[in-house]
C-alpha cells in the first residue's frame, strides 16, 4: 500500500470517528448520532426496504413521482425500466445522496433513512454498486478487499493494524465467492473489465451489508463473465437483499429463475410488477420499454 493511501485511509478513520463524537455529545448533528448509535434494521417484519410515496422534484419535473415500493428481507429483485424512469434517482433517495420533496424511505421497520448521510447508510448495512468498477487500481486484489474491511467502522481496526486471522479467513471466503482467489496478488488495474465488477462487489461484501444496491452490474461483462455473476448473486440471496437494476433481460431471467417478481419502472413511478414473463407480456410495458 502507498503511503499517500494509508494517510488517507487514517485521515478517513479520524474524520469518522471525530464525527460520532460530536453527534455522541450533542452537537449540531446529534439526532444523527442518535439514530445511528447500536442502530440495527429491524427486519423482524420480514421487510428490509421500504419507500412510501417518495417523489423528487428537479426544477418541477418530477424524476419521482409517488414512488412506493418494499424489498423483503433475503430477496432479489429487479428493477427495469426505460431511460429516465427514475432508477438512478431511487437508488440516490435509498443512500441518501438525494432529499426527496415528498414520502418515506425506511430500512428495516425502525431506521427513517431521510434522517442519515450517505455515510452513516452504508455504514448500517446499505451497499451500493455504481455501474463503473472503482477499485484501487494500483493496489492488488487483496489490497482492495483489506482496505475495504479496514474502512468498516464496526471493525474499529486501525490502518496500520495486521489482520487478524478471521479477518483473512473472511477475505478468502470472499476471495472465493467473487472467483478470484487465484488473482489475489495481481494488480487489480490488470483485471478484465468483469473481474473489477466482482472485485468491486467484493469489496462492499466485506462490510456484510444487509441490502445491496446493483446498478446495471452486468453492463460489459462478457457472456461467460455475465452468467457467472448471475451465479454468484443467486448464492447472496437469502442472506443479502438484493436490488439490482438491470436493462440485460436474459440476465434478468437467469436472477428471476421464471418466478421472482420483477418491477418497472417509468416516469417515476412503479408501471408494473410480476414474473418477467408477466411484465413481457404487459402491454404498456412493451409499449414504453420492451416493444422499442
Ligand atoms: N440532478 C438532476 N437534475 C435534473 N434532472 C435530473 C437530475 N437527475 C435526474 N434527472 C432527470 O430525472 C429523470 C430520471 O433520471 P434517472 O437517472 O433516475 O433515470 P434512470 O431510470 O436511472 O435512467 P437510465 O436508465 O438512463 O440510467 C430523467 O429525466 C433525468 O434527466
Amino acid at each position: 500500500m502507498t503511503p499517500e493511501l494509508q494517510e488517507a485511509g487514517a485521515a478517513q478513520l479520524a474524520a469518522a470517528q471525530a464525527r460520532l463524537q460530536e453527534a455522541s455529545s450533542g452537537g449540531r448533528d446529534a439526532a444523527f448520532g442518535r439514530v445511528l448509535h447500536g442502530a440495527q434494521p429491524d427486519f423482524a417484519h420480514g421487510v428490509a426496504l421500504y419507500l412510501d410515496e417518495i417523489t423528487v422534484s428537479f426544477d418541477g419535473f418530477k424524476a419521482l413521482n409517488a414512488l412506493s415500493l418494499a424489498i423483503n428481507v433475503g430477496e432479489l429483485r429487479c428493477i427495469i425500466g426505460p431511460n429516465g424512469a427514475g432508477k438512478t434517482t431511487m437508488m440516490d433517495v435509498i443512500t441518501g445522496k438525494t432529499r426527496p420533496d415528498h414520502g418515506t424511505a425506511s430500512f428495516g421497520s425502525n431506521i427513517d433513512l431521510l434522517r442519515l448521510r450517505e455515510n452513516d447508510i452504508a455504514q448500517i448495512g446499505i451497499g451500493r454498486k455504481f455501474q463503473k468498477p472503482t477499485v484501487y487500481e494500483q493496489l492488488s486484489v487483496f489490497e482492495n478487499l483489506e482496505l475495504a474491511l479496514k474502512a468498516d467502522r464496526r471493525v474499529r481496526a486501525s490502518i496500520f493494524s495486521r489482520l487478524t486471522g478471521t479477518q483473512l479467513d473472511r477475505i478468502a471466503e470472499i476471495l472465493q465467492l467473487i472467483h478470484l482467489l487465484p488473482e489475489a496478488q495481481r494488480t487489480a488495474g490488470l483485471l478484465s473489465h468483469g473481474q473489477k465488477q466482482w472485485l468491486e462487489i467484493g469489496m462492499l461484501l466485506m462490510q456484510d451489508p444487509k441490502l445491496l444496491l446493483l446498478d446495471e452490474p452486468v453492463a460489459g461483462m462478457t457472456d461467460e463473465e455475465t452468467e457467472r455473476t448471475a451465479e454468484l448473486f443467486l448464492s447472496l440471496e437469502g442472506q443479502h437483499s438484493l436490488v439490482v437494476v438491470e436493462h440485460d433481460m436474459k440476465f434478468v431471467g437467469e436472477l428471476t429463475q421464471g418466478w421472482k417478481k420483477v418491477t418497472v419502472l417509468h416516469e417515476g413511478s412503479v408501471l408494473a410488477e410480476g414474473t418477467l414473463a408477466d411484465v413481457q407480456s404487459n402491454e404498456k410495458v412493451v409499449e414504453v420499454y420492451l416493444g422499442r
